[in-house]
C-alpha cells in the first residue's frame, strides 16, 4: 500500500489544472446502461473510482474504450468512449459492488433497459451507515417490485417501468440519479419532489437530455420526466470538480499561499466562497478559473454546518476543519449528512490540532501549531485533510492508506509538487 510523505513549510504557489468531478462521472458512466448506442465522456479524471466501475460495465457486456492521458495542463481529461449493445448479466455482484457504494447507480438504467436488475446491496462505510432505501422505494413507486434476499436487492418490473410520483424524504444524491435513469425509459410521466440539487445531477440530467431524454427541473427541487422509448448516442463533458477545488482553495489559504484553479466553477461553490471570505479566504473570480488566498496571515475561525446543495458540502467538513485548526479563534463545524464522519479528528490531534467532539459538531479551537507525524487517512477526504496538515506541520507526516486518496484526487502529489510541497509517494508493494 502507497503511502504520502510531506514536509511542512512551504506555501502552495502556481496552477492547478482541475479535474472532472468524480461525482459527476460515476453517475454518467452507469448512463451508458440505458442506450445500445455509444455513450462518450470527455474530461474523465484518472480515478481508482472510475477503474472500478469500468470494471463492473465491463462485466455487464458494457465495451469500453479510454483514450488519452490524464493532462497535466488544461481541462484534458481522458476521453471513455462506452459501448453497451448488449446487457450481458444484469447481476452487479457483491466482489465489485462492495468496492464502491456509487455502483448501486447501475440498479437504475438496468431495471429500465432489461425490466430486471440484481445488484448487491453495498453496505456501510466509514462516514456512516449509508442505507439505499430511498432508491428501492423509488423504483417501487415507478411499478418496480423489490425482495431483498442473501445480501442482493432483487427488482423486477416485468411490464416495464412506470411514471409516478416519487417524494423523497430526505435529500438524497444518489437516488435522485438513480430514479432519474430509471424514469427516462419508463412509460409516462415521473415528478420526484425533493429532489437533490448538486451540479452532479444537473450534469447527469444534461447528458441524458442529450442522449434524448425529456427531463426539465433539474438543479430545482422538483424534477419531471417524460418516458421516451429509447436513447441514443451522445458526446458529453463532465462538469469540474467543485470538490476538488474547494479542497485546492482552502490549501492555498492553509499555507499562506496563492493558487490559481483553472477550469473552477465558483457558481457551484458558492456556499464555501461566501462562508469561508468571512473566515478570510480571498477567492477572485476570473473567466476560467479562480485566484484562491487567504487575506492576512492566517484565516479567522468561523463556524459551518454541511447541508445538501446549495448549503456547504459535506465533502469539504474535514479539509474545512484543517484550516480552521491553525485558524486565529475558535470554530464549530456541524455534520449534518454523515453520521460517523469526523473520523479524521483524532489524526488531526495526533499532529498537535486542538479539537473535540459534542455529537455532530466538533468545536475547533484554532491557534495550533501542528507537527508532522506518522497518520492514517480512513476515508477519501479526510486524507485530504491530513495532506494539508501536513503541509503547514513542522516536519514530516508520512500518511498512510493513500487508496482512499486515490479514489477522488486525481494526481494529487503532482499536482502539489509543481505548486512547490515537498511531497512525494512512496511506492509499497
Ligand atoms: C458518488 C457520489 O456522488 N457521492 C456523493 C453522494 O453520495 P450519496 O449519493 O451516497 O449520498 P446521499 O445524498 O444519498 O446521502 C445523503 C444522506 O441520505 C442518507 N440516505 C441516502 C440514500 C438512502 O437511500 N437512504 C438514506 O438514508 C445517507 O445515509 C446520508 O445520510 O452525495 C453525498 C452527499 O452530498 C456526498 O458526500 C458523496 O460524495
Ligand atoms: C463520500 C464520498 O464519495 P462516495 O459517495 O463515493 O463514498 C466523497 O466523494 O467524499
Amino acid at each position: 500500500m502507497d503511502k504520502i510523505k510531506i514536509r511542512g513549510g512551504n506555501p502552495l504557489k502556481g496552477k492547478i489544472w482541475i479535474s472532472g468531478a468524480k461525482n459527476a462521472a460515476l453517475p454518467l458512466m452507469t448512463a451508458a446502461l440505458l442506450t445500445d448506442e455509444v455513450l462518450t465522456l470527455r474530461n474523465l479524471p484518472h480515478l481508482a473510482d472510475i477503474t472500478t466501475l469500468a470494471n463492473l460495465l465491463a462485466q455487464h457486456g458494457v465495451d469500453l474504450h479510454m483514450n488519452g492521458a490524464a493532462g497535466s495542463e488544461g481541462c484534458a481529461g481522458r476521453v471513455l468512449e462506452m459501448h453497451a449493445k448488449t446487457i450481458t448479466t444484469t447481476k452487479a455482484p457483491y466482489e465489485l459492488v462492495r468496492k464502491m457504494r456509487a455502483s448501486i447507480l447501475v440498479l437504475g438504467p438496468l431495471l429500465a433497459r432489461e425490466g430486471h436488475a440484481e445488484v448487491s446491496l453495498p453496505g456501510g462505510c466509514a462516514i456512516g451507515s449509508r442505507p439505499v432505501d430511498l432508491h428501492l422505494q423509488g423504483m417501487q413507486q415507478l411499478g418496480a417490485e423489490i425482495e431483498l434476499k442473501e445480501g442482493y436487492v432483487h427488482a423486477k418490473a416485468p411490464g416495464g417501468l412506470v411514471g409516478g410520483e416519487v417524494m423523497f424524504p430526505k435529500v438524497s444524491v444518489g437516488a435522485t440519479e438513480n430514479i432519474m435513469m430509471a424514469a427516462v425509459l419508463a412509460k409516462g410521466t415521473t415528478r420526484m419532489i425533493n429532489s437533490a440539487r448538486e451540479p452532479e445531477v444537473v450534469d447527469l440530467a444534461e447528458c441524458l437530455i442529450g442522449m434524448g431524454a425529456r427531463i426539465k427541473g433539474a438543479g430545482t427541487d422538483t424534477i419531471t420526466i417524460e418516458g421516451v422509448d429509447r436513447l441514443h448516442s451522445y458526446t458529453h463533458t463532465v462538469v469540474p470538480d467543485r470538490i476538488e477545488t474547494g479542497t485546492y482553495a482552502m490549501a492555498a489559504a492553509m499555507t499562506g499561499g496563492e493558487l490559481e484553479l483553472i477550469g473552477a466553477r465558483p457558481e457551484h461553490l458558492r456556499s464555501m466562497i461566501d462562508q469561508l471570505a468571512h473566515a478570510g479566504v480571498v477567492i477572485e473570480e476570473l473567466d476560467n478559473s479562480i485566484i484562491a488566498r487567504c487575506a492576512g496571515e492566517r484565516v479567522k475561525g468561523a463556524d459551518i454546518m454541511t447541508e445538501p446543495y446549495p448549503g456547504y458540502p459535506t465533502d469539504l467538513q474535514a479539509q474545512t476543519m484543517a484550516l480552521m485548526s491553525t485558524a486565529d479563534g475558535a470554530s464549530m463545524i456541524t455534520e449534518t449528512i454523515f453520521e460517523n464522519r469526523f473520523m479524521h479528528v483524532p489524526e488531526l490531534c495526533r499532529m498537535g490540532a486542538n479539537i473535540t467532539v459534542h455529537g455532530s459538531s466538533a468545536l475547533v479551537r484554532g491557534q495550533a501549531k501542528l507537527t508532522g507525524a506518522e497518520v492514517m487517512a480512513t476515508d477519501l477526504r479526510a486524507s485530504f485533510s491530513l495532506i494539508m496538515a501536513g503541509l503547514v506541520a513542522d516536519g514530516e507526516t508520512v500518511l498512510n492508506r493513500v487508496y482512499h486518496l486515490d479514489r477522488g484526487y486525481e494526481r494529487v502529489e503532482d499536482k502539489l509538487a509543481a505548486c512547490g510541497a515537498d511531497i512525494e509517494r512512496i511506492k509499497v508493494d
